[in-house]
């Protein structure tokens, strides 16, 4: 019997992870940040000095892949999104870490998987899909003052471009490109605090869920 799923996407630091953690706790699902996943395979490119667009050794990387030691402390440092981003361009390596996404979203008695194919590409079927938006001012903002008080040194103006440019080229891949799915309900964050998204997007799960049935 299959779970249910609540798949998130949306562009960088739009507050999908927040919000899907949030879900996840408040209804006992289990989550997934996919985001994670291609980060850990550049990393581990990076760490072993191959080239990030080595596609044959990248997609070995993504298949042997343990979702289960994912370091969200390690791998969400900022300068690893953009490796992330170049890795997540290449298609074997997509396929792989879907397959495994995708087993990640059965489990029941729920998921929420958060990225930027999780409602168009990974779990299509899901019963909820949001698509999480803010400005890019207000995400590079938010973003900003977490690196700050994480003591490290990137300007406003530096993150900003950062996240222009992944979101560029996560939205023109030719490979699940980043955009909504077309039943996908739209929450721009830009002026809600993480509370209020959590209570609008309560309020769509709510009407899809039901505890005990399947989906
Ligand atoms: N609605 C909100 N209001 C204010 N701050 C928020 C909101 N949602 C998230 N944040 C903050 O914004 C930052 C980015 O949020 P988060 O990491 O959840 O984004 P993301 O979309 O998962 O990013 P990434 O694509 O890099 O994984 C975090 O510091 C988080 O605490
Ligand atoms: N489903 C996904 C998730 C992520 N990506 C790529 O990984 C980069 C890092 O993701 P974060 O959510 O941690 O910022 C992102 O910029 C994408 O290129 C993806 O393609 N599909």
């Amino acid at each position: 019997m299959a779970g249910f799923t609540v798949a998130i996407d949306g562009p960088a630091a739009s507050g999908k992870g927040t919000l899907a953690r949030h879900i996840a706790e408040s209804y006992g699902f289990h989550h997934l940040d996919t985001g994670l996943t291609y980060r850990a395979v550049a990393r581990a490119l990076l760490d072993a000095g191959v080239p990030l667009d080595d596609e044959r050794q990248a997609a070995a990387i993504a298949s042997q892949l343990d979702f289960g030691g994912l370091d969200r402390a390690t791998l969400s440092a900022h300068g690893i999104g953009e490796a992330a981003s170049r890795v997540a361009v290449m298609p074997q390596v997509r396929a792989a870490l879907v397959k495994a996404q995708q087993r990640f979203a059965a489990r029941p008695p729920g998921t929420v998987l958060d990225g930027r194919d999780i409602g168009t590409v990974v779990c299509p079927q899901a019963p909820v899909k949001l698509f999480v938006t803010a400005t890019p001012e207000v995400r590079a903002r938010r973003r900003y003052d977490e690196i700050s008080a994480a003591g490290n040194g990137l300007s406003y103006d530096a993150v900003l471009a950062d996240l222009k440019k992944r979101d560029a080229r996560d939205s023109a891949r030719t490979d699940s490109p980043l955009r909504p799915a077309e039943d996908a309900h739209l929450l721009d964050t830009s002026e809600m605090d993480i509370e209020a998204a959590f209570r609008a997007a309560k309020r769509l799960i709510d009407a899809a869920y039901a505890p005990g049935a399947s989906s």
